[in-house]
Formats: structure tokens, C-alpha cells, sequence
């Protein structure tokens, strides 16, 4: 038994090599590729929204199109659903920090948030938890009521089924059932521990029906559906640029290339290329028709006010000349979830047992843990505000992880725990191996709104981001009524099954309070401050008359010609729900409308 055992490891691990050097060998397909001096199309950021547009504007084969990505290739062991903390202590991750606070992230050190991004092929779609999800009807119907036109649920639902490629085989069935055909894979993940079972028949208990979040109804509970797909997750990278590498001849991908500037006429305020780093130099590629600014809701920001766009008097205190006065890097949204620790006599995921050649050898027999995204299983959406309404807008989200933070020393990591505060709410459970589960209680609607500014004008330096969690009363309220939602599940006879309870442990800085009082988990919140990672909004969607908008509702820059941008920062309103797929959404939208403005129609 012993000689299989080490025969199949020694097979298994050949095998990941061989993987991994396929998918290597494909993404070499670009290197040899010479940057031309002039592209029809100059896509910047090769994110969740960047692949997509690039795929989609090369379609027309007399178009040239170049994608620019500041980040290296995708590898095999990245697609390890179960990886994805791992990857934001890489250099695969930007690994920003939001500014110091007296107000949340106060568990954190130097009271700092982290925020991870992408800077990788496929970007923030290469470290995300691939948790899939539309978000609710009203989000976008409200997006089309403040002005923009095209945006209204009716006008984007033909997108979610473009790019959907769902295999949930009880999806719902009606009006809004999912694409089937699309690039974009979505699932169910297994394997599924006793804990998403509980929390799943929990929430029933407690009156949730179960069913498909993303169609007709929102509010519903179910386990997770995930972009993953044969046990690999599905980034936009390997969704729509895999199935073209060494095919699509018109198509230009360049890795490692940090751009660095959209070059734009002050006088006619017409953008015709851009500044690229790349190779140890700096040159530029003009753009015949259009630049789309795809690099995500920190660093498309970032761009624009390099290049002359955003608000004017912030730019001349850095040092650059304003183009356009835009409201660029305003009306920053996240969403946060401050988890909550339970215990509980099921066993847990265990990180540490994972990573193990009888683990990789499980894996690539479809079966064993490393196939879980990140250990989110299971997700329900309430309306706490319209509790009486079925059809009612979700204002919080549960979602549950099927180990601790004690379980995955590389999440401690990844949040930036203070060592402390660590020890002493979880240290004794690491050393004993405790079982336990999260469950996040995330606010979808939240009302304060944060800012990105420059630190100075070198576009190698990372900006300032100031989150401002919290800023508006709402947004506490809301968290604490989300928490204790999830507390109360505790009660249900499923959890009590599995001997679910609370951690009681009191955080060290919020110890003089009551325990489980509201103001204790007022306090919780400011310290667990956990990022959902859904940075959104910076270069805000709307028409003209209002002042906070930086693109229109075709996404080109208000008062630059030929410039457009598409990615999560034109959400006027985070979607109410996780934003992968509806970048998605907005890449598929944003090529249709440029191949409408330049006559090409399918
Ligand atoms: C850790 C983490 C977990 C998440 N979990 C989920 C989840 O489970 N479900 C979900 O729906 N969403 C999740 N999200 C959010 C989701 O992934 C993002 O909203 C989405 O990927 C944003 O897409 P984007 O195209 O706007 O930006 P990105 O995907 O971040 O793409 C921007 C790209 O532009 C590149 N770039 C930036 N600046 C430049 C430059 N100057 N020159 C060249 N290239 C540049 C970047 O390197 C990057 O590749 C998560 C995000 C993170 C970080």
C-alpha cells in the first residue's frame, strides 16, 4: 500500500507540473509579440473587465487591439480554488493599504486595512473567492433612474446571459434563468462541510426560503454558486483570452507593462495613446480610434488624474496640469462583512492538512478540499429594512466560511491581524486544533463613501486611500443588525446539531463593554473591519448635469474625446451582491456600445 502511495504521489505531482506547464506555455504565446506604434483600440488592465473587452473588440479582425497589463502571467497553482488567500501575500497582489483610522480597522496593524488587487493576468478575477452573484434587480434599475440610460435590469439582463456559462442545474427557470453558453463557467462547489449543511438548514429554519439568489428572488439561501469550473477557478483571463492565444493575430498582449499615462490634447481634449513602462523603458503607443481605461477601481483613478483628469484643484497640488475637472476618485464604496467566530463539534477546514501530495493527488481526481474557494460554502441575502417584503431590496449578506481564523494562519496574514489581538482571541484555539466556522455579515448598501487621492505625481507610487468605513450612522447600524442576524442562527436546530456557539471570547479593545450588547458589536465592527475586497465607484456613471459623474452612460470621459473607462469604477451604486460578475457585465455592455459608435455591428 505504501509503494501505490508514493507511486500515485509521485504521478500526481508529474501531473501538476505538466498542468502548470501548459498553462505556462500558453500564456507564453504573447512574448513574442513586437508592440506595434499604433492600435485601433488600447485596452489598460487586464482584469475581470480588461480580458472580456479585449475578446470582444478584437472579434472585428480589422481592428488591432493591444492589452496592457502591469502584472505578470496566470499560473496553474493560482487556480487552486483553495489558494486564494495565499495569493494576496504574493506579488501577484498590488497590496494596498488604506490610510491609518481612529474608526475601523482597528484590529489591524497600525490600524491599516488591507486591500489586495490583482496585478496579474486576469487581475482581481485571479485572487478573488469566485463567489458568483448578480446582485438584486433594483440595483441596476436604479442605476438607469439617476440618468443612464441602457442600464435598467430589462436593458442588462441579455449581458448576465451573454457571458454566463451556469452549470447550477436548479437554477431558476423563468424570465431571468442564466446563460448557459457564455465564457464565464459558474458551479457548485463541493466538497461541502457539515457547517454549510447547518447554515444552509439554519436559515430555513429560520424562515429563509432556499433557492437561487440570482434569479427571480434575492432573498434566498443557498449554497455557494462559484466561478469555478473542473476544479479550476475561472478568471477572466482563462475565460475569454485562453480559448484565443496564438489564434487572434489582431490581438496584442503585453504582461509586465505599468502604464503610466493616457495621452490626451489639452487643446482638442482628444485622447490618442498612452505612456507604457515596460522592458526598462518608458515609450509610447498612440491610439487610432479609442483608450479604455480598464484597470481597476484604484488604479483607474489613479490613471486619470496622472493624465490630466480629475478634480482640478487636487491636481495642481501634485503638481499636474488639469485637462478635465472630474470628480475623479470621489464616491469610493466597499462592502465589509465583520466575521463572526463560532465554534462547533463538526469538523472544519483544516489548512494545514491540505497542502499535502494526498491532498494535490485528491484534487485532481475531483474530490478533497482544495476544490473550495477560500472556504466560502454557503451564502443567504436579507432584507433587514423590508423584512415583510419577499421581493425586497437585500441589505445584508450572509456567507459562511467553514473554518476559523485560527484554521488558515495565511488569513491572519492576509488581513493583517495585529499579532497581539490575535493571540489572544484565537492563539489557544490554533494550538488545539479547535473547530470553528465564520460567518460574515456583509453591508450591501452602505452609505459613507471614500475617497482615492495621488500621493504625488510618480505613477509607480500607490495613492491614497482613505475607505471612511463607517462615516455615515447607517452603515453601523446596519453591521450590527447584520451581526446579530447571524448570531441568531445559532439558535436554530440545525447549528444546535452540530453544537454550534459563539466564541466567547471579548476583544481586547472593546472588553468594557457588554458581552453581546450592541454596543460590543458596534466595537467588533470597528475593529474587524474585513474588506470584502468590492472596491468600487471612483470614476462614477452619470450624465452631465451631475457633478460627481466622470463617464456617461456609454462610459466615455465627460469632456475627453475617445476615452472611455470600464471596469468597477463607473458603479454609480455598488451592486448589492459580489462584483466580479457584473464587471463583467459592464465589459460585455461597454464593447457593444464601442463597436455600435464605430459601425460595427455583429
Ligand atoms: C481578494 C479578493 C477577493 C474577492 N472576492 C470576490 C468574490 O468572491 N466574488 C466577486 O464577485 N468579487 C470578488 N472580488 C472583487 C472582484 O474580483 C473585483 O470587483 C473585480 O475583479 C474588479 O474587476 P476590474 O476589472 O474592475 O479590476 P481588476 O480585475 O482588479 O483589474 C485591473 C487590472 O488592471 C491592471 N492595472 C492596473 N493599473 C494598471 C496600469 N497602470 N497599467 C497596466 N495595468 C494596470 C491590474 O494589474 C489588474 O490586472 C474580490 C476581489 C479581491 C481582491
Amino acid at each position: 500500500a505504501e509503494q501505490s502511495y508514493y507511486g500515485n504521489s509521485m504521478l500526481d505531482m508529474m501531473e501538476f507540473m505538466r498542468r502548470g506547464q501548459a498553462q505556462l506555455d500558453l500564456e507564453a504565446l504573447d512574448n513574442g509579440q513586437k508592440l506595434l506604434t499604433k492600435y485601433d483600440f488600447i485596452v489598460v488592465g487586464a482584469g475581470t473587465a480588461g480580458c472580456a473587452l479585449a475578446a470582444r473588440l478584437s472579434e472585428n479582425p480589422r481592428w488591432k487591439v493591444l492589452l496592457l497589463e502591469a502584472g505578470g502571467p496566470e499560473s496553474y497553482a493560482m487556480d487552486m480554488p483553495i489558494a486564494a488567500h495565499y495569493l494576496q501575500l504574493g506579488e501577484m497582489n498590488w497590496k494596498y493599504r488604506t490610510e491609518p483610522s481612529a474608526s475601523y480597522c482597528l484590529a489591524m496593524n497600525n490600524n491599516r486595512c488591507n486591500w489586495p488587487r490583482g496585478k496579474v493576468m486576469g487581475g482581481s478575477s485571479v485572487l478573488n473567492y469566485m463567489m458568483y452573484t448578480r446582485g438584486s434587480r433594483r440595483d441596476y434599475d436604479r442605476w438607469a433612474e439617476l440618468g443612464n440610460p441602457g442600464w435598467s435590469y430589462r436593458d442588462v439582463l441579455p449581458y448576465f446571459r451573454k457571458y454566463e456559462a451556469s452549470s447550477i442545474p436548479d437554477a431558476d427557470p423563468g424570465p431571468t434563468r442564466p446563460g448557459r453558453q457564455g465564457p464565464v463557467k459558474i458551479s457548485y462547489t463541493e466538497p461541502r462541510t457539515r457547517i454549510a449543511d447547518a447554515f444552509v438548514r439554519a436559515s430555513q429554519e429560520a424562515g429563509m426560503p432556499r433557492g437561487d439568489y440570482n434569479g427571480e428572488t434575492q432573498l434566498r439561501v443557498s449554497y455557494l454558486q462559484a466561478n469555478v469550473y473542473n476544479e479550476t477557478r475561472w478568471s477572466s483571463n482563462r475565460a475569454y483570452l485562453y480559448p484565443l492565444k496564438g489564434k487572434r493575430t489582431n490581438l496584442h498582449v503585453k504582461k509586465n507593462a505599468l502604464v503610466t499615462k493616457v495621452l490626451i490634447d489639452p487643446q482638442t481634449k482628444t485622447a490618442y495613446g498612452i505612456m507604457v513602462q515596460t522592458e526598462g523603458r518608458v515609450q509610447k503607443v498612440l491610439a487610432r480610434r479609442e483608450v479604455v481605461v480598464s484597470a481597476g477601481a484604484i488604479n483607474t483613478p489613479q490613471l486619470l488624474m496622472l493624465s490630466g483628469v480629475g478634480p482640478a484643484k487636487h491636481l495642481r497640488e501634485v503638481g499636474i496640469k488639469p485637462i478635465a475637472d472630474l470628480a475623479v476618485g470621489y464616491n469610493l464604496q466597499d462592502h465589509i462583512a465583520p466575521a463572526v467566530s463560532m465554534l462547533c463539534n463538526a469538523t472544519s477546514l483544516q489548512i494545514r492538512e491540505m497542502f499535502s501530495v494526498k491532498a494535490l493527488g485528491d484534487y485532481f481526481r475531483g474530490r478533497g478540499p482544495l476544490r473550495t474557494p477560500g472556504g466560502v460554502e454557503a451564502i443567504s441575502f436579507y432584507a433587514l429594512d423590508d423584512p415583510k417584503n419577499p421581493q425586497g431590496w437585500a441589505d445584508v449578506e450572509l456567507f459562511v466560511v467553514g473554518g476559523g481564523l485560527q484554521t488558515n494562519v495565511a488569513l491572519r496574514l492576509a488581513l493583517g491581524l495585529r499579532p497581539e489581538i490575535y493571540e489572544d482571541m484565537f492563539g489557544d484555539l490554533e494550538r488545539s486544533n479547535a473547530n470553528g466556522f465564520l460567518i460574515f455579515p456583509m453591508v450591501l448598501r452602505a452609505k459613507s463613501r471614500g475617497r482615492i487621492k495621488l500621493r504625488s505625481r510618480r505613477p509607480q507610487e500607490h495613492p491614497l486611500i482613505y475607505a471612511n468605513y463607517f462615516s455615515h450612522p447607517y452603515d453601523l447600524n446596519i453591521t450590527v443588525r447584520g451581526i446579530e442576524q447571524a448570531v441568531r442562527l445559532l439558535e436554530e436546530p440545525a447549528f444546535r446539531a452540530i453544537g454550534a456557539r459563539l466564541l466567547e471570547k471579548r476583544l481586547p479593545g472593546c472588553s468594557h463593554l457588554r458581552w453581546r450588547s450592541s454596543d460590543y458589536w458596534a466595537c467588533h465592527a470597528r475593529h474587524f473591519t474585513f474588506t470584502i475586497y468590492h472596491y468600487s465607484g471612483t470614476a462614477k456613471m452619470g450624465p452631465s448635469s451631475d457633478p460627481a459623474a466622470v463617464v456617461d452612460a456609454r462610459l466615455r470621459v465627460h469632456g475627453i474625446r475617445n476615452l472611455r473607462v470600464a471596469d468597477a469604477s463607473i458603479m454609480p451604486h455598488l451592486i448589492s451582491g459580489h462584483p466580479n460578475g457584473p464587471v463583467y457585465l459592464i465589459a460585455e455592455k461597454a464593447a457593444d456600445m464601442i463597436k455600435q459608435d464605430h459601425n460595427y455591428v455583429l
